[in-house]
């Protein structure tokens, strides 16, 4: 269990953290599903150090501050949220828990934040919609890919409009899938009696493909900043993100490019392994932007701290992957209310502790880095 120093024998402890979560989640999934959510890709660094790279950072804490009404709020995709946290488009949610992205989309409702919808979600864009709609306000941005087939790529985006969508998040990262040994170890296939309705496929479509053939089946390796960006600006008014930026020069041509705003990403580590955790490329998307676009980051957040350490380091707002995929595994809708709880719970606490009473006050300057040889550095 996580945060205890040696393991505590007796009855199971309560779920306390989202590594708990991912403990308990993990051992009620068949071990292809598991292996699906839970790998990165190859030799696993990028995965690892996405989560990792958080414990360099130390908090520089202010005391006797009178945090009696310290404020979480945030903005995030023109609204405002409770907290700077949403959750990432993740497909396949009804691998996780048969009410899938209904369920997910009813807990960020409840919490008051944000999430977004996945094009390979097994539930309509209306259904998603709806189901946060029917709890309370919620905005969702519909996560794209570049696909062959532009008649269904613009098809997708009108039902987003259509129900209200705010923002794309177009996946930049996947041209064609990483190098994932867990799948082909498993010879992991879409399980039988999932949906795809709003890249249109239905079981018969994708039961007998590999996620590799199924992927490449309808995304196009030719995507590119030139062709696709104007593009979508041309068909659409929605706000245009891109996810999946992890370098100066991308962060610039996305501006260039009047872009709404980037997700700092590697998709989670599965991807291109080697490259770097998404806590140790925002410093330098942040510096080259220079306030010109939006920035928000996910990868590896695990904890109420790591938010905090994304946002001194000049994230807008985070977004977590694996957690809500945990939560569904878990316990359905309450085991993703539980794991947004955690989340609320952690981060108020830390602003807090730190002295912070709104999100402008957690900057640069509430953070230090250890080096092996000296006191903290400031940053
Ligand atoms: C099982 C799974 C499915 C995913 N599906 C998609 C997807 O359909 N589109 C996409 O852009 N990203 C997808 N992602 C990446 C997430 O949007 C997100 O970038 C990543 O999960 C964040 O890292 P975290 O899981 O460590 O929080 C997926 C991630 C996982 C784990
Ligand atoms: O596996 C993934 O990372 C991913 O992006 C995806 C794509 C299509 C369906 C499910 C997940």
């Amino acid at each position: 269990m996580a945060g205890n120093p040696v393991p505590i024998p007796g009855p199971k402890p309560k779920i306390l953290c989202i590594d708990d979560l991912r403990d308990e989640a993990s051992a009620k999934l068949p071990v292809g599903i598991r292996d699906f959510f839970n790998s990165g890709s190859a030799d696993q660094i990028t995965i690892h150090e996405n989560s990792t790279a958080y414990r360099k950072y130390r908090i520089r804490p202010r005391v006797l501050v009178d945090v009696s009404k310290a404020d979480t709020s945030t903005m995030c995709l023109g609204r405002r949220v409770a907290f700077p946290l949403g959750i990432s488009p993740a497909g396949l949610q009804g691998m996780a828990h048969p009410d899938g992205e209904i369920a997910t989309a009813r807990a960020c409702a409840r919490r008051g934040i944000n999430m977004g919808i996945s094009s390979f979600a097994n539930y309509s864009v209306k259904e998603i919609r709806d189901a946060g709609l029917s709890i309370g306000p919620i905005n969702h941005a519909m996560q794209l890919y570049t696909m062959k087939d532009r008649d269904l790529e613009l098809k997708i985006i009108r039902k987003a409009e259509a129900e209200g969508c705010i923002a794309i998040f177009l996946t930049a990262d996947s041209p064609v899938l990483g190098v994932r040994y867990n799948e082909w170890r498993n010879d992991f296939r879409t399980p039988k009696g999932l949906n795809f309705p709003i890249i249109e496929w239905d079981t018969e479509d994708i039961q007998n493909r590999t996620h590799d053939d199924g992927f490449q089946a309808f995304n196009d390796d030719g995507h590119n900043w030139a062709r696709d960006i104007p593009w979508l600006r041309s068909v659409t008014k929605m706000e245009i993100w891109i996810k999946g930026v992890l370098t100066a020069e991308d962060t610039l041509r996305a501006i260039e490019m009047g872009c709404d705003g980037i997700l700092v990403s590697n998709h989670g580590g599965r991807q291109l392994d080697g490259i770097p955790a998404t806590i140790d490329a925002l410093p330098e998307c942040v510096e080259a932007a220079a306030g010109r676009i939006r920035i928000h980051v996910d990868g590896g957040i695990r904890s109420g701290s790591d938010m905090f350490k994304a946002l001194a380091l000049g994230a807008e707002h985070v977004w977590v992957g694996r957690p809500a995929l945990w939560g569904l595994a878990y316990d359905g809708e309450k085991g993703v209310d539980l794991m947004l709880d955690t989340f609320y719970n952690e981060f108020k606490r830390c602003m807090q502790l730190a002295g912070c009473n709104s999100i402008k006050d957690i900057t640069k300057a509430c953070l230090g880095v250890v080096r092996s040889d000296g006191p903290l550095a400031r940053l």
